[in-house]
């Protein structure tokens, strides 16, 4: 079983703080892009959300908070989701890269297998993506202690820990994010080219 956790959780300050997940792209809300390209690679998709509940949840699946006052960042979510799993895999996305692949799970899973690792992190060839990730319940107990101590940073956590890199250099604009209007803007003119 995997559990595909969007992260929709951010203030996006960038985006004027629209919640980002609901602005719209090309005709539908931001993260219905990713919730199309990550509902069929896994057992269930489930929303990881800290404002506008109501609006995530018409999406038909459940959303969840970070269980957390404030604002703590991405890992506060994936605490959160790793803690309520019930599933052997956890993958992480953000709600904001509306062209994520359609075989990331499939390629998260094999370099994680592949490289005997504790969890996996998609890269596009240059750069680590640190919220496109796949956990296992295990590593739970180090994320909350990580938190706990003030740190925020996912990579700066998964660096002590054997990691899988897996690459995704064939498809360059996988992971294109948008954090801002005129990239919102951008996007949206190339997709619909
Ligand atoms: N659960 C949760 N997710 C978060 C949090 N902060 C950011 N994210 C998510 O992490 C991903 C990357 O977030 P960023 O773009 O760095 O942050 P943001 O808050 O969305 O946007 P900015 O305020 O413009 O930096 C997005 O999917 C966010 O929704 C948080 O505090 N909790």
């Amino acid at each position: 079983m995997v559990d595909g956790v969007i992260l929709a959780g951010g203030m996006a300050r960038r985006m004027g703080g629209n919640d980002k997940g609901l602005v719209e792209l090309a005709g539908k809300p931001m993260i219905a892009h990713a919730i199309d390209r990550i509902s069929p690679q896994v057992t269930q998709v489930l929303i990881n959300a800290n404002r506008n509940q109501d609006s995530y949840a018409e999406f038909g699946y459940q959303v969840f908070n970070d269980n957390e006052s404030g604002y703590l960042g991405p890992l506060a979510g994936m605490v959160t989701a790793l803690a309520k799993t019930q599933a052997d895999y956890v993958m992480v996305v953000p709600c904001d890269c509306p062209l994520l692949p359609t075989d990331l799970f499939i390629r998260l899973h094999a370099a994680l297998v592949a490289q005997q690792a504790e969890l996996a992190v998609a890269s596009d060839g240059e750069r680590e993506q640190p919220v496109v990730l796949l956990l296992t319940p295990k590593l739970l107990t180090s994320m909350q202690a990580f938190l706990d101590a003030g740190n925020r940073k996912i990579d700066d956590w998964y660096a002590a820990h054997r990691y899988a890199v897996a690459e995704f250099s064939d498809q360059p604009d996988a992971f294109v994010n948008v954090n801002t209007p005129e990239q919102k803007q951008r996007l949206a003119q190339a997709i619909a080219r």
